[in-house]
């Protein structure tokens, strides 16, 4: 039987990726700092995923998953060593800290005259198996760096299904029925893997950047207007015309730049098709895990300054993608850590600091600065009265 190794038992490991390899005949071991989720895997070796779309339901169960606790550093390398893939779904900014032990699993392979194995990870974050690749070089010496990039394959994916938060029961996880795995074939070392679910393509570019500038951007542009106006999920947020207008605008102005950069076809399908998902009232999915590290998602590369960006640049207005960073701003959930950062940083050190320093934007882009401060003075306004 092959083995996958799963970095990350959370929403999208157990209720997509760690699934999907399970379909596929491999024996799934997660990796998890939580050790209540650990050990219930490892007692039960099973859990079930539930696709639900209204009050359509199907459960599906996942049989013979096995779980390390991220502490057991030796278990995991030893995993590595024995593994055909290697897959992560931990968050971008845990990237770095998984970083190391992968490479120790590597280097052991490398020792033992293994075969390459392949890393992919299955993150909201564009090329992010190359950041991850990048994380191990950079804290490896030339011999290491050599073997790193002989022995593994980091291909880029992009990884599209709304698993919303869930109830504290380990034994099943709520996703939505649509899924989208897409692999960059190049980036694979060896011969390919059948892995069923996963679309392979040449070039991932205008994929990933589909999902991140056109769903991801509509999404947090819901999340954070829905979150100002006191909604509680994406969906009750989209019954309301104007937050429907300004989620469809935003994905449209993200659509025309991405049909100038890839001759794109069908992008008003996908955002019709996109729209369908995001008011699945079965999800439940709360405006805060939406917007979740405004910090991150405000930075230059992310789903929302970035194809803003890119359509000032091609001399249109990208007016509803900054009403959605100018509510961005005013983001201010209590239980999350950068919301709380960005209300400090725009407190002490101002406004013109967090454009620069977290958006990522220099006088350059004047023109959408002016349009991201219209919106958020107007917002600030309606706040307050
Ligand atoms: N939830 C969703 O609908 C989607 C999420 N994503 C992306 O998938 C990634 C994971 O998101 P979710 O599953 O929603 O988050 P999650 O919070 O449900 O899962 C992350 C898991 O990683 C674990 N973790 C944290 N540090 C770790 C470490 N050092 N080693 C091993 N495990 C560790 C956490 O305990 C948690 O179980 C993110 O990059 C997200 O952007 C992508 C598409 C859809
Ligand atoms: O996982 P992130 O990057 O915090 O963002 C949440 C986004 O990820 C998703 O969970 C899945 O793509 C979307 O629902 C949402 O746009």
């Amino acid at each position: 039987m092959k083995k996958a190794v799963h970095f990350g038992a959370g929403n999208i490991g157990r209720g997509f990726i760690g699934f999907l390899l399970s379909r596929s005949g491999f024996e799934v071991t997660f990796v998890d700092v939580d050790r209540e989720l650990v050990d219930y895997l490892n007692k039960h070796g099973r859990y079930s995923v539930v696709e639900k779309y209204g009050e359509k339901e199907t459960v599906i169960p996942v049989e013979g998953v096995k779980a390390v606790v991220f502490e057991e550093e030796g278990e995991i390398i030893k995993k590595i060593s024995e593994a055909d893939i290697i897959t992560t779904s931990v968050g971008p900014k845990v990237l770095e800290v998984i970083a190391g032990v992968i490479k120790k699993g590597l280097l052991k392979r490398e020792k033992e005259n293994l075969e390459p194995v392949n890393v992919i990870a299955c993150e909201n974050l564009i090329r992010a198996s190359t950041h991850l690749k990048e994380y191990m070089l950079r804290d490896s010496d030339k011999q290491e760096r050599e073997i790193i990039s002989k022995i593994a394959g980091f291909p880029d994916a992009a990884v599209d299904r709304i698993v919303p938060p869930q109830e504290r029961d380990y034994s099943k996880v709520l996703v939505e029925p649509y899924f989208e795995w897409t692999v960059e074939k190049p980036g694979f070392k060896g011969k390919i893997l059948e892995i069923k679910g996963i679309t392979w393509v040449e070039d991932l570019e205008p994929y990933i950047e589909r999902k991140i500038f056109i769903l991801n951007a509509g999404h947090a542009v819901c999340a954070y207007l829905g979150y100002l106006k006191g909604y509680r999920t994406i969906e009750e947020s989209l019954q309301d015309p104007d937050i429907l207008n300004t989620v469809t605008g935003a994905m449209r102005e993200a659509a025309f730049y991405l049909s100038k950069k890839f001759a794109f076809e069908g992008l008003e399908e996908y955002i019709k098709k996109t729209l369908d998902r995001f008011k699945n009232k079965a999800l439940k999915d709360r405006v805060e895990r939406v917007g979740r590290e405004p910090l991150r998602k405000l930075s230059i590369n992310e789903r929302l300054v970035r194809p803003a960006k890119e359509v000032a640049d091609l001399g249109a207005k990208p007016v509803n993608l900054a009403k959605g960073i100018a509510a961005a701003l005013l983001f201010d959930y209590p239980e999350d850590k950068e919301a709380l950062r960005l209300k400090e940083m725009l407190k002490n050190q101002g406004m013109e600091y967090v454009l620069n320093y977290v958006l990522g934007l220099s006088r350059e882009d004047a023109d959408l600065i002016r349009l991201i401060m219209e919106n958020y003075n107007n917002l600030l306004g309606e706040r307050k009265s």
